[in-house]
């Protein structure tokens, strides 16, 4: 016993440890949780079965929600009287949960309504070594932290609501390195779309993620949120990095993050939650962050990735014949045909936002291309803040009028054009730059062709109206001086 409990142990390994409630022979062990996150589309069943058992929520306290899918984004008038008869129920019935149940609401109106996992981070409300749950798969954006943070379905969601703890299957654990420095001009969101493109869609199912090495280190919160959040496009169960200063830095001083005493113990505790030498992985992959260009997704699923100075890829022989009819698909889908440049795809429209790339971090990379030019004439482009605290830093730094000058529209936060779950939608056939998480047909509105890039890709894409490598548009004006000469 006393070996096991000294043999070196990974992060996600300790934080499921000091969880643990019980572990019934045979049956997957019972973990608590510490953070529930709530929002509106897939919590309105899990109350009514609360409601129907009788039962109380078990801790009010540890349960947070917000609207973030359903809402409009086009102005304040339009959140309030909501026309979409289903959006408007679901938040309706949210705001009457929330109030009958005793769980804090970010409404509309609150000035830290948001995307979910954009809130919970800049609240402090996720902090390292925590389990947090939610209704919805990108809860591995808060494993950033150091947390065990994962989504659950909507009758998961109602056991914890009633007793604040999850049956969970253990999963295995996959340390991904990247090593290395990024070259400029390269982000989180092409290393995480890198990785989903060795590694594929599937590549870690059943297993915790943890994110190491030296390019990971480096990236702030906002990046490493970036790449957590798209774990489970990979297929994983969660994403986690170790917190370090960065973390530390980060949650000082935010609303819910610990204050005084408290907050030097929390940094001794939460300091000791890192993979300690030696500890063992089912699996491990290390990659050179030298080999990650600026990456466009080119179908409909984000595996479906390549470089910007790239092509739309050849049909591989040698894939089973399933491989080989969903790549034929895609490509009609998408309308491309193999060996077309990246660089020759025109689009139609432009989303910058989501809980992948709606940070403040995201929105002053996107403006730092955008500044001094236009959007393409071509082109409809819109920027949508993650939260409504990163909206007024924005404007507080006077971002919002450069995007506004450049000709894109400045909206109110919420999902958005990420899904086709509220009015921001393509038109069938549009094809849209994006800085989301997911590709899959009709993701944006039904016959949308989606190209997941990053902030920096986009806005750049943006401004050409074509896919444009942003590594040669940071040197433009060099460029443009020595052309002159
Ligand atoms: C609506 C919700 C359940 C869903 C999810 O779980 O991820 C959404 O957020 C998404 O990104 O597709
Ligand atoms: S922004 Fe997109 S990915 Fe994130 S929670 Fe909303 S719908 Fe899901």
């Amino acid at each position: 016993m006393s070996t096991l409990q000294n043999s070196p142990k990974t992060l996600f390994e300790k934080v499921w440890q000091q969880h643990i409630v019980a572990e019934p022979a045979g049956e997957p062990s019972i973990i608590y949780i510490d953070l529930h996150l709530v929002h509106e589309v897939t919590s309105p069943q899990a109350f009514d079965g609360l409601r129907m058992a009788g039962r109380k929520l078990r801790r009010p306290d540890r349960t947070v929600a917000t609207v973030d899918h359903n809402v409009p984004t086009s102005s304040i008038e339009d959140r309030l009287h909501i026309l979409d008869q289903i959006a408007s129920k679901q938040i309706e019935a949210l705001r009457k949960n929330c109030a009958d149940f005793g769980v804090e609401l970010f409404d509309v109106q609150s000035p830290d309504q948001g995307i979910v996992h954009i809130i919970g981070p800049e609240l402090g409300l996720t902090k390292p070594g925590m389990t947090i749950v939610c209704g919805d798969s990108h809860t591995s954006t808060h494993g950033a932290f150091g947390a065990l943070a994962f989504g659950i379905g909507t009758s998961e969601v109602e056991h914890v609501m009633a007793t604040q703890t999850l049956p969970q299957d253990k999963p295995k654990t996959f340390r991904i390195n990247v090593e290395g420095a990024l070259s400029p001009g390269v982000t989180a969101k092409d290393i995480v779309l890198h990785i989903i493109g060795e590694i594929g869609t599937a590549g870690a199912t059943g297993y915790v993620v943890e994110y190491a090495g030296s390019a990971i280190r480096t990236l702030s919160m906002e990046g490493r949120m970036t790449v957590c959040n798209m774990s489970i496009e990979a297929g994983a169960r969660a994403g986690m990095i170790a917190a370090d200063a960065t973390t530390f830095a980060y949650l000082k001083g935010r609303r819910f993050s610990p204050a005084d005493t408290a907050w030097d113990e929390s940094v001794t505790h939460w300091s000791q939650l890192v993979t300690d030498a030696g500890a063992i992985f089912d699996r491990e992959l290390t990659l050179n962050a030298a080999d990650i260009t600026p990456t466009v997704s080119w179908g409909t699923s984000p595996g479906m990735v390549t470089g910007v100075k790239s092509t739309v890829p050849m049909a591989d022989p040698a894939a089973s014949e399933a491989d080989q009819k969903a790549f034929e698909r895609a490509l009609e889908y998408m309308g491309l045909h193999s060996g077309e440049p990246i660089e020759e795809i025109k689009i139609d429209r432009v989303f910058l936002g989501s809980c992948t790339n709606a940070r403040i971090e995201d929105l002053r990379a996107a403006a730092s291309v955008v500044r001094g030019y236009h959007v393409a004439t071509t082109v409809r482009a819109m920027v949508v803040p993650g939260s409504q605290s990163v909206k007024a830093q924005a404007e507080k730094e006077g971002l919002d009028k450069i995007f506004t000058e450049a000709g894109f529209d400045w909206r109110e936060p919420g999902c958005s054009m990420c899904l086709g779950m509220n009015p921001d939608i393509l038109a069938p056939g549009e094809r849209c730059a994006s800085t989301s998480n997911r590709n899959f047909e009709g993701r944006q509105g039904r016959g949308g062709r989606t190209h997941l890039v990053s902030p920096q890709m986009a806005a750049a894409a943006a401004i050409t109206g074509h896919f444009t490598d942003i590594r040669a548009w940071q040197f433009k004006d060099q460029i443009a001086q020595k052309e002159a000469k």
